[in-house]
C-alpha cells in the first residue's frame, strides 16, 4: 500500500488524526514540520523568523520529495504544502492524498482552545475578529489545493469513522 498523506488547514488535525491512523494500519507516522526542525536544528518559528518563509517553503519541498511511494508511512504534511511549487503533483504521484475538511468556523474555535501558539502565520494575539477573517481568506485561496486530493472527507471525524476512511483508501489501491 501506498504512503498516505494528510493534507488541509493548520489545526484541520492533520498531525492528530494522522498517529491514529498510522496506529490503525500498521504504518509509521511521520510529521513533515517535525522533520523540518530536526533538519534545520530549528523550530518553526525560528526558522521564519530568522531565515524567513521563502527558505522554509525550499525546505519543505526538499523534505517532501525525499519519501518515496512505498515506505508505509502516513505522512502529516504541514498546511501549505500542497500550496508551493509542484508538490501537489509530487503527492498525487507518490502516495494517497486525504483533505482534511475543516471550516473555517471550527478551525478558529479549535485555534482559540489551544494553548499552542507555534504557528508563524497564524497571529492568536491579533484579535478574534481578524483571526477569523484571516482563516477564512487562508482557507479560500487554499482550497484549490486541497481539493486535488484522492479523497476529501470532514475533519470532524469520529474514531469509528475512521474504518469508513481505511476502506475508502483499500478501494482507491485496488
Ligand atoms: N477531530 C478533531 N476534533 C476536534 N479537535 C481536534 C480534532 N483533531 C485535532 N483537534 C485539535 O486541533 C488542534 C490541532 O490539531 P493538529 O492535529 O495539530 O492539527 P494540524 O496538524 O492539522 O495542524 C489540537 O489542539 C487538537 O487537539
Ligand atoms: O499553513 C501553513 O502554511 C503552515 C502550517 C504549519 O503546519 P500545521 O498545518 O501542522 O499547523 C507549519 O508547517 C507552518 O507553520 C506553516
Ligand atoms: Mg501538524
Amino acid at each position: 500500500m501506498k504512503n498516505i498523506f494528510l493534507v488541509g488547514m493548520p489545526s484541520s488535525g492533520k498531525s492528530t488524526l494522522g498517529r491514529q491512523l498510522a496506529k490503525a494500519i500498521g504504518y509509521k507516522f511521520v510529521d513533515m514540520d517535525e522533520l523540518i526542525e530536526r533538519h534545520e536544528n530549528q523550530t518553526i518559528p525560528e526558522i521564519f523568523k530568522w531565515n524567513g518563509e521563502n527558505h522554509f517553503r525550499e525546505i519543505e519541498s526538499k523534505i517532501l520529495k525525499q519519501f518515496s511511494p512505498n515506505q508505509k508511512l502516513v505522512i502529516a504534511t504541514g498546511g501549505g504544502v500542497p500550496c508551493f511549487f509542484d508538490n501537489m503533483d509530487f503527492i498525487k504521484a507518490n502516495g494517497i492524498s486525504v483533505f482534511l475538511n475543516v471550516q473555517p468556523e471550527d478551525l478558529f474555535k479549535r485555534i482559540k482552545l489551544s494553548d499552542a501558539n507555534n504557528r508563524p502565520l497564524i497571529n492568536k494575539s491579533s484579535g478574534n475578529q481578524a483571526l477569523f477573517e484571516d482563516l477564512k481568506k487562508r482557507y479560500q485561496t487554499r482550497l484549490p489545493f486541497y481539493m486535488r486530493a484522492d479523497i476529501k472527507i470532514d475533519g470532524n471525524i469520529e474514531v469509528q469513522q475512521l474504518l469508513w476512511l481505511l476502506d475508502e483508501i483499500n478501494e482507491k489501491q485496488s
